[in-house]
């Protein structure tokens, strides 16, 4: 089978031109014979064939023409409408996208021809308003679904929309008689003269979001009405930035109103030595939700004063933005009372000295840390001479006038590490830690310390008699103190905290037999050193083997 040649539209061409070349052979060849007959002048008839031939061929040319002439309008107009039909379908495309886009983000659109008076949402516009799908409607017919209550306003605010060409607002509708929150947002065109002649514009259905910012408003509202009343002060901060203070704050800061807070940052507030510490707590709660759990700390006032607190904080969310919640409750009444009752429970009231349990405890450190250091330590017991007398002549007040400056005098004998106790009655202990590594060196400083005390202790009191009517009035009385000393180092381990001062009472009972005013080393010292010795040898053979 042979293939055809050339396209459909060459062929065409092809077959045209053969047509039109025969058409005019045929007009051609009648115009010849009309030629040659009128040259011979033959009979009229004799015409009859050369015009038929003229006619015939002109006719065969011209309907060839036009039917090609035709059949290019044809194609023509098969194509446009090709197209059309591309872009009917694009339309149709696009208007599904639009519509399911408007379907998905629940907002809607329409078209407003405004001399006409004729709303047209789109299919999701219809279904926000409660309309049926296709609907066209009044502004009157719109203004029916708004709620009563915001009738009015949007009623004006389509007069001023008309006036500035774009409009903006939230209103309630009624749909199915269920109250929905939409809002509308547009623009309209004008014609030359001003006229406005449409306008275009979405509606959406936003009730959730306008019950969700109702929520939250009410729930900031109760926030804030319950830290205004609570007696606990409180502060939020963002990034340490003060963005609320309840009037307990103001009141804790001595703040003399909101602005002076509100200018500062938490950092302002604390006290330097707990800086570091509500920094690193301030830091946690920015990545832990949880609450953090209460903590002491010490805050500063507005007038640089100090002040005792227990802070507590916890993430929220402020202003729609994430802030931190901190509650001061002010302790410094609870300090002073814990201050008073540990003063009570561990030292005595007459001197502020430690007391006997204080003692104890401190004694007992000071064995474990010789037990460490391998050191010595030295334990005083002083007992005062001729002490009663004072109270049997002139009354106990005086008496206690001695007592608490021989507190003082003994307390600036020794060092700061060390412990002054008043043991009971005119009984006093002084511990002494940490002396040396050395048996001889530590005896040394001992005695030496004991010595001192001795000699201030031997100085004579001049005590205020305590008569209203002559206060100048003044005693002068002499006072020593008999002391017993014990050196210990615990490395033994074998002597405990009572044996040691029991050791040392001993001693003080030798040197009140022995004449008062002096000083007795407790036999118990150089048992010490002699375990000190073997317990260290010991621990040395065992280390090295
Ligand atoms: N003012 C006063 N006296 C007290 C206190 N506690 C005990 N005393 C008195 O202290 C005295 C202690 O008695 P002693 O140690 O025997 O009296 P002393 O005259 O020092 O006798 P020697 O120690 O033997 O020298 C007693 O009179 C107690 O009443 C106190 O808190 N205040």
């Amino acid at each position: 089978m042979s293939k055809p040649v050339g396209t459909p539209v060459d062929r065409e061409a092809g077959w045209a031109l053969l047509v039109y070349a025969m058409a005019a052979l045929v007009a051609g060849s009648g115009l010849v014979l009309m030629l040659l007959q009128a040259r011979t002048a033959s009979a009229r008839l004799d015409f009859l064939a050369p015009v038929t031939l003229l006619v015939l061929g002109l006719t065969t040319g011209l309907m060839v023409f036009i039917s090609r002439a035709n059949r290019r309008q044809i194609a023509q107009l098969n194509a446009m409408g090709e197209e059309l039909a591309d872009y009917a379908a694009l339309l149709e495309q696009n208007t599904d996208l639009l519509e399911r886009a408007q379907n998905v983000a629940n907002m809607g659109s329409w078209a407003s021809d405004i001399p006409a008076d004729d709303i047209t949402p789109s299919p999701q516009g219809c279904k926000i308003l409660g309309l049926p799908a296709g609907s066209h409607i009044r502004f009157e017919d719109y203004l029916g679904l708004v709620h009563e209550e915001d009738r009015a306003d949007v009623k004006s605010a389509w007069k001023d929309a008309l006036k500035q060409g774009t409009f903006d607002g939230e209103h309630r509708i009624l749909v199915n008689g269920q109250q929905h929150w939409v809002r509308h947002k547009g623009e309209l065109e004008y014609e030359p003269g001003g006229q406005a002649v449409s306008a275009l514009g979405i509606v959406q259905d936003i009730t959730e979001q306008k019950h969700m910012r109702m929520a939250l408003k009410n729930s900031e509202a109760r926030y804030r009405t319950l830290i205004e009343w609570t007696p606990d002060a409180v502060l939020v901060h963002r990034h340490t930035q003060i963005m609320y203070a309840n009037p307990a704050a103001l009141k804790l800061f001595g703040a003399p109103d909101l602005y002076s807070l509100l200018r500062k940052h938490t950092t302002d507030l604390i006290h330097p030595v707990d800086m570091d510490s509500q920094r690193t707590r301030m830091l946690r709660l920015g990545s832990d939700e949880a609450p953090s759990t209460p903590a002491e700390a010490r805050c500063i006032k507005l007038d640089g004063s100090p002040i005792d607190v227990e802070v507590r904080g916890t993430a929220i969310e402020f202003d729609g933005e994430p802030a931190v919640h901190v509650s001061i409750r002010d302790i410094t009444q609870r300090k002073l009372l814990e201050h008073e009752i540990r003063q009570l429970a561990f030292y005595d009231t007459l001197t502020q000295l430690p007391n006997r349990r204080l003692l104890d405890d401190r004694l007992s450190q000071a064995i474990n840390a010789n037990r460490r250091s391998g050191g010595f330590g030295a334990l005083m017991f002083l007992d005062l001479d001729n002490f009663k007398p004072l109270n049997d002549t002139y009354g106990h007040g005086v008496g206690d006038l001695l007592l608490k400056e021989a507190a003082q005098r003994l307390k600036a004998c020794v060092r700061e590490m060390d412990t002054v106790a008043r043991f009971g009655g005119d009984e006093f202990v002084v511990l002494l830690t940490e002396l040396d590594t050395d048996w001889q060196k530590s005896r040394q400083f001992a005695e030496t310390v004991a010595l001192k005390i001795k000699t201030a202790m031997a100085k004579p009191y001049s005590l205020p008699l305590q008569d209203p009517s002559n206060p100048a009035l003044r005693v002068e009385h002499r006072c020593t103190a008999s002391i017993g000393v014990m050196v210990f180092s615990s490395a033994s381990s074998r002597a405990s905290a009572q044996d040691l001062t029991k050791w040392a009472d001993a001693a003080m009972y030798q040197a009140k037999n022995e004449g008062r005013n002096r000083i007795c080393f407790s036999e118990h010292s150089a048992t010490e050193l002699v375990d000190h010795y073997f317990f260290n040898s010991y621990k040395t053979s065992s280390e090295k083997g």
